[in-house]
């Protein structure tokens, strides 16, 4: 039976998305969510997102890596289906939905979407990484030179390796450019490479910048490889609230498998 596929895509960490409101697609078949995500066999995409009915709120998120697994929350993922929501005519220009990690608030003007992030208070200060989980797991650390190394190698020995190992988390490298300005690549977990951009991993890192009094801004600039994305939060006692993922979400194409 033919099925209708639409793509989106977020400062490049671009996604499979389906309207899944009437419950016709078979979530239990990994096998067929990683070849509608395969680069050369498939569609091609770093995840798949299902938008699917909620009793209460607008709508409900269900997100896959590549590897055709159901994973933890997608900040572009989240920003991409808020766009595609605003096409289909569930949404004006707001929405409340349900994600694997909770509510969330979003707003969408032209083809930027704001996106409420989870609070976070729980985060990891170690000698040379920041750890924390922004819906998602992200270590956090500097590399010198971001614009010339290794990361599939580097970011997978750091994935796989302890205390992450099997469950692993998505490995994020910073250089600062300004007090309020950082360029940042992501090898994310789930898709095992790098990918232009990663909105969790952003919010991580903007958090953990702050932390490390690397910034005192309130609103910071992240530089991915697939555009320019923008974090804002507020801080109370170490803790990291309203916090909020902003930029582009496209509409790349409608097609039939
Ligand atoms: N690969 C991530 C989920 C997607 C995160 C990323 N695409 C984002 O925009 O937040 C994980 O398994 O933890």
């Amino acid at each position: 039976m033919q099925q209708t596929f639409y793509k989106y895509q977020g400062t490049g960490n671009d996604f499979v998305m389906i309207d899944n409101r009437q419950q016709t697609f078979n979530k239990k078949d990994t096998k067929h969510i990683a070849f509608l995500c395969d680069r050369r066999f498939g569609i091609g995409a770093d995840g798949l997102i299902l938008l699917e009915n909620h009793p209460d709120l607008d709508f409900k998120m269900v997100y896959y890596n590549a590897d055709g697994n159901e994973s933890t929350m997608c900040g572009n993922g989240g920003r991409c289906l808020v766009a595609f929501a605003n096409y289909l005519g569930v949404i004006k220009d707001k929405a409340v939905f349900e994600a694997i990690d909770g509510l969330h608030h979003a707003t969408i003007e032209n083809d930027i979407v704001k996106l409420q992030m989870l609070d976070v208070d729980a985060i990891e200060k170690h000698e040379n990484y920041v750890f924390l989980n922004t819906g998602s797991p992200h270590h956090v650390q500097f590399e010198d030179f971001i614009n010339d190394f290794d990361i599939k190698t580097k970011g997978a020995e750091i994935r796989y390796g302890e205390p992450y190992n099997e469950a692993g988390t998505n490995v994020n490298f910073v250089k600062k450019i300004s007090n309020d300005t950082f360029r940042v690549r992501t090898y994310e977990r789930g898709v095992e490479d790098e990918t232009l951009s990663c909105g969790t991993g952003v919010t991580a890192v903007a958090i953990a910048m702050h932390v490390l009094k690397e910034t005192n801004e309130n609103c910071i600039t992240l530089k991915v490889e697939g555009g320019e994305l923008k974090v804002s939060f507020d801080v109370q006692d170490g803790s990291y609230k309203n916090v909020w993922l902003m930029g582009p979400a496209n509409f790349v194409y409608k097609g039939t498998i």
